[in-house]
């Protein structure tokens, strides 16, 4: 953001100018949802204050009641410029009783925990009733990692200004703060920054397409017999051709239309005609698990990795292969363990999930509530899904849907991606406390919004 407001401001827009932008459009929403209601806005030290000094007397131009809350005097020259055009009320610490609010206190730069008169003034506006407005990231939460750094307050609404920082799709920080909307003030971010996935486009199959040109994927499966099944279930329906699960199990609930092969998996693993690879759910992590593991990544075909094949991963095995062609689906547990395994010590889910990219070359889709994918093509947040999907073998179903796509067209980062929208429109179309299998069984169904 840094970056882009300095372009903006070398291209002869001052930032004062960039300013009057965000605080009017800022305004506008501000406005709306106060219809004629009292609105007070909360101005800190920096330029997220001088926002509010702008936002204020735009409220007061269109004739809305407003009062400002400032602790202290602003400290830059902008917000300093900002203060002296609004003509309204300012009160130092109270914060007077109203039914909008509107926090400006910190933005982006935010350096240090939030204490004393502005921690006190963030509880009082956590514990008020009202509608609570956060502009451009909530003031207690750190813009680059989303690490809450001060009180924690549940906002309806934020609007993020010029471009979505990091804490926008990052939890912890996601969580507090409601709708978030975006404020166009006219800057270029560039191309290769952090950006939100764009809903993709997935194509029916070719005319001429049969089982095997549209993709044939072999599951692995191990110790465990559902896990592995639940990801069939889900792979049969989300366009591969073809769903192969290789197992020295009986599998009496597995559906007809499942081919189970039980044979010698280097002999499964030998077929040319193999288009990618599923291994992990339900594999064990025993000598056996291992092998197993091994025999299917010595394949070279593009693998997603993920559950217990995530504990048994280690530099030696991939030092064996071409590790650009696996997809590793983490949760927040397994991510850590791959960065103890792979000696990464990194803070942020962000900078782990990149540093784990970097270092192993491997793709990285590190799952959650905030879904965060690292690899070729760069850095993609998702929107936030249905909290619905934290429940036991949704991981399965959205390995089977990576393995199935990666099957179709071999792109691991397009695969990812396809996965957390199908998976969440799966949830979606389902609504509240569904199984994981009824999930599997809607994948096809969710395919029908981005066909
Ligand atoms: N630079 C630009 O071109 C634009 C910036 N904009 C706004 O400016 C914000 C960033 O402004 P700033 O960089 O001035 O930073 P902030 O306004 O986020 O806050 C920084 C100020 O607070 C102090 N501070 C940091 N942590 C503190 C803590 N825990 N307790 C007490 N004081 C603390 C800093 O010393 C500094 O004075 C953005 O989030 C956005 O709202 C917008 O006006 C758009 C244009
Ligand atoms: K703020």
């Amino acid at each position: 953001m840094r970056a882009a407001e300095q372009a903006a401001m070398d291209g002869g827009v001052s930032e004062w100018e960039l300013m009057q932008r965000a605080g009017e459009g800022a305004a506008q929403w501000v406005a709306r949802i106060a219809a004629g209601r009292a609105v007070t806005v909360l101005c800190g030290p920096g330029n997220n204050g001088g926002d509010g000094y702008v936002i204020a007397e735009s409220l007061k131009r269109r004739g809305v009641e407003v009062v400002v809350v400032a602790p202290r005097e602003p400290g830059t020259d902008t917000a300093k410029t900002a203060r002296s055009h609004f003509q309204g009320e300012i009160a130092d610490s109270e914060l007077p009783s109203s039914q909008v609010y509107v926090d400006c206190l910190f933005g982006y730069g935010l350096s240090r925990r939030v204490e004393g008169v502005f921690a006190e003034l963030l509880e009082r506006l956590a514990a008020v009733p009202g509608f609570k407005i956060a502009i451009d990231v909530p003031s207690s939460v750190a813009s680059d990692s989303g690490e809450l750094l001060g009180p924690e307050v549940s906002y309806d609404l934020t609007l993020a200004l010029g471009g979505w920082k990091l804490a926008h799709f990052t939890m912890p920080a996601m969580a507090m703060m409601g709708v978030k909307r975006l404020v166009d003030i006219g800057l270029a971010l560039p191309g290769d920054a952090p950006r939100l996935s764009v809903t993709p486009s997935i194509s029916a199959p070719a005319t001429d397409a049969h089982k095997y040109k549209r993709g044939l994927l072999a599951i692995v499966a191990g110790e465990m017999p559902g896990a592995p099944i639940l990801a069939a279930e889900a792979a049969m329906r989300a366009g591969a051709g073809y769903v192969k699960l290789a197992s020295e199990h009986s599998h009496p609930d597995a559906p007809a239309d499942l081919v189970i092969v039980d044979g010698p998996l280097s002999e499964t693993m030998a077929d040319d005609r193999l288009s990618a690879i599923l291994v992990g759910p339900g594999l064990g992590r025993g000598d056996d698990a291992r092998k197993r593991l091994q025999i299917a990544l010595a394949t070279s075909r593009p693998a997603i990795v993920d559950a217990d094949a995530l504990h048994l991963l280690d530099p030696e095995m991939l030092g064996q292969i071409d590790a650009s062609n696996i997809a590793v689906t983490p949760h927040e547990g397994e991510l850590t363990a791959l960065c103890r395994t792979f000696g990464i010590d990194a803070a942020s889910k962000l900078e782990r999930a990149r540093a784990l990219h970097e270092k192993t070359g491997m793709t990285v889709l590190a799952k959650g509530p905030d879904n965060l994918l690292v690899g070729a093509s760069g850095v993609r947040f998702f929107p936030t899904g249905s909290s619905w999907l934290s429940t036991a073998g949704t991981g399965d179903v959205l390995a089977g849907i990576a393995a199935s796509r990666l099957a179709v067209h071999g792109d691991l980062f397009k695969a990812c991606g396809e996965a957390v929208w199908l998976h969440q429109e799966a949830a979606h179309l389902l609504g509240p406390a569904f199984t994981a299998s009824e999930l599997a069984a809607v994948v096809s169904e969710a395919m029908e919004r981005f066909l």
